[in-house]
Order: structure tokens, then sequence, then C-alpha cells
């Protein structure tokens, strides 16, 4: 079965994008229709095609001021930036990519074993929606808490592929290593004790998701990933296939497409060091796009403080801005507010509810 039943959670069920491309590649229904004509509305078709900065992590964390100048420069102009030198070994890179592909690739019947409950953020499926009528994004996913620990379902773990678990472990230990280095940098910037960023998190909140995009015939009209912004501290995303374009950033009013560099990882800012930055920090806007030829796999990891977190500006900096620009907000209500969003709203109105306006 596809279409999934109501459940009584908030989380409407849709169907798998994956198996509409399946049964009929040459038809893309009504609900996913985002733009009628073939030139994508005013703004599908990206302008620009610009490098994003690109940063030397072992540099970075060996303490160069170079590096941490490109760091600020990055997170104030783009919001986005690119990471070399991770040290993240190629082998881990190569079976976390290989296991979200083998993920998709599995028959739906295996699929839906993960499927996510209705009342469930972890799982399998399309990207959730809680409004009836709202457009759909051209994408299937899978959401998977990996730490605490404590915090798994695992039952949403794909464990029918035998080395899974072992692989999205080890990916897993290797994104929040890479994560402390960055928020290390993060606390020098904003003038914070170099642990304190992280200690801030308390118990850090690390999540996945397992993006993947078919094809589309008309891919002008689609959207893979509707315009939002990250709303956890950072996140980083690994392409399975550098080669292929879909991620898009909102830079100077233009749709921005991103090309990695080989092995790196791209990191974005979320909107928890926008906050704490007082806005000095840029939680952009991302959206993803998709392509007639190739389906796109990509694996977001959000790096998130604990639910109990209070997050509001530093002080030193309202002190130095002369104006507190964000109100005091509890992670965890930040998350459900988010959750509860359009996915079709142009623009992020996640922030609306705690910026205090000029
Ligand atoms: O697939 C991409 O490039 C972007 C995915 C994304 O923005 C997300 O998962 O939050
Ligand atoms: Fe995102």
């Amino acid at each position: 079965m596809i279409i999934i039943e109501e459940g009584c959670g908030s989380f409407i069920p849709t169907e798998s994008v994956q198996e509409i491309v399946r049964k009929n590649p040459e038809v893309v229904p009504e609900r996913y229709v985002r733009y009628e004509d073939e030139e994508g509305g005013d703004d599908l078709l990206p302008h620009l095609f610009l490098e994003i900065p690109v940063i030397d992590l072992f540099l970075l964390s060996s303490g160069d001021e170079e590096e941490l100048k490109k760091l600020d420069m990055a997170s104030k102009e783009w919001g986005f930036f690119q990471i070399i030198n991770h040290d993240i070994p190629t082998e881990v890179l190569q079976e976390m990519k290989l296991t979200a592909r083998e993920f998709f690739q599995l028959p739906l019947e295996d699929k839906m074993k993960y499927f996510k409950a209705s009342n469930d953020v972890q799982g399998y499926g399309p990207s959730p929606i809680v409004y009836e009528q709202q457009k759909l994004d051209w994408a299937d996913i899978l959401i998977l808490q990996v730490y605490p620990t404590h915090s798994r379902q695992e039952k949403y773990w794909p464990t029918i592929l035998p080395d899974s678990t072992k692989f999205i472990e080890a990916y897993s230990k290797e994104a929040s290593r890479v994560a402390e280095k960055l928020l290390a940098g993060f606390s020098q910037l904003l003038g914070m004790q170099i642990e304190e960023l992280l200690k801030m998190h308390c118990e850090v909140l690390q999540a996945m998701r397992m993006n993947y995009y078919p094809t589309c015939p008309t891919p002008e009209k689609v959207i893979g990933v509707s315009p939002h912004a990250d709303t956890g501290t950072l996140t980083l995303l690994l392409q399975e296939d550098d080669t292929i374009d879909g991620l898009q950033v909102h830079h100077l009013g233009e749709w921005v497409s991103i090309k990695p560099l080989p092995n790196a990882l791209i990191i974005n800012i979320g909107d928890v060091i926008e906050v704490l930055s007082n806005g000095r920090y840029k939680s952009v806007e991302h959206r993803a796009m998709t392509n007639e030829r190739k389906e796109r796999i990509s694996i977001a990891t959000f790096i998130c403080p604990s639910e109990h977190v209070e997050i509001e500006p530093l002080a030193s900096i309202v002190y130095e801005d002369l104006k507190q620009k964000y109100k005091k907000f509890r992670y965890g209500d930040y998350l459900n507010y988010y959750w509860t969003r359009r996915l079709d709203e142009k623009t992020p109105t996640n922030l609306g509810l705690i910026k205090i306006e000029a």
C-alpha cells in the first residue's frame, strides 16, 4: 500500500514520491506543482553559480587567525561554507553514502517497515506536512535521531541493511567531532571560552536526515525541499554525488546553486547561532531542486541544543549592539513550532516568532 492510513497524530499522510515516479515517470501530480509556467515563476532558476567560502578545518582548529576571520566572514555574508581538511576517512564517507543509497533502493515494502508514525518526526516517508491542501516537496526522507543514544528510536534504524547501524554511527561520530571543532571556532568569534558554546548545548542533540530526490520530468515546476532555514546550531551536509546540483542558497536576493568540492562538507549556520550572535551571523534560507536526469541523495546532520536549553542573544553582543534583536526561547518549543509550519511558505517565518521588530 502506498497511501498511508490516517493516524491519530499531527502529520498528514502522503504518498512516497519515489513510488509516484516509479509508477509513472512522466506525470507530476498537481499537488507538487509550484510553478505552472516553464520559466518556473520569478525565481526558480538560479542566475548565479558562485563558490561559497572554503574553510580549512585543520587550520581553524590549530588557531589560525586567518581561518577564523574567514569563518566570521562566511557566517556573516553567506551563512554557508564548505570545509576541507576535516579528516573524516574517505571510507566512512563512502559507507555513509552507500547506506543512504541502499536504503532508498530497497523495495517499498521494506522501506515501509521504517515508516514514521504520524506523531513522530523520526522515520521514513515523504516530507511531513500538517496542512491538508498545501503543496508537497518532491522528496522522500529518512530521519533518525542519533545522539544522545537514549533518544534513538531504534525501530526506525534500517537494520535490514546489515551494516547500516555501524556506518551511520561511524559517520555520526565523525560529524560530531567536526561540529565540536566548529563550535570551538564560533565560541572564539562570539567572545566565549573555547568550550563554552558546546557546554551551552547541555547534551548535544544530533539528528540525521537522508534526503532522496527522485528525478522529475518537469524539474522547473517542483521543489525538492521547500525554502527553509535550519533551526539548530549547525548543519553538516554530505552529498552522495558531488556532480549533481540541487542545493540552492538565498544570497543577495538571488538563489545561488552550490557546487560542493569533492569530499568537502557543506556547513550552514542554524537559527541558534543567528540568535546567540544577535543576528551578526545568518541562518540563511535554502532549498533543494530536482533534475530530469538523475536522482539526488543528500545526508544532513543537525547539531542542536537539548530541548530544555533557553536561547537568547549573548549579553556581551547585545551590549555592543545596543539592542537585543531576538527574544529568549526554549529550544524544544521552537522545534515544535518549526514542525507545524507550512512547507510551502515562501520565506521562513520561523524567526518571526522570536524576532524583535525594529
Ligand atoms: O539536499 C540538500 O541539499 C538540502 C537539504 C536540507 O536543506 C535539509 O535537509 O535541511
Ligand atoms: Fe536545510
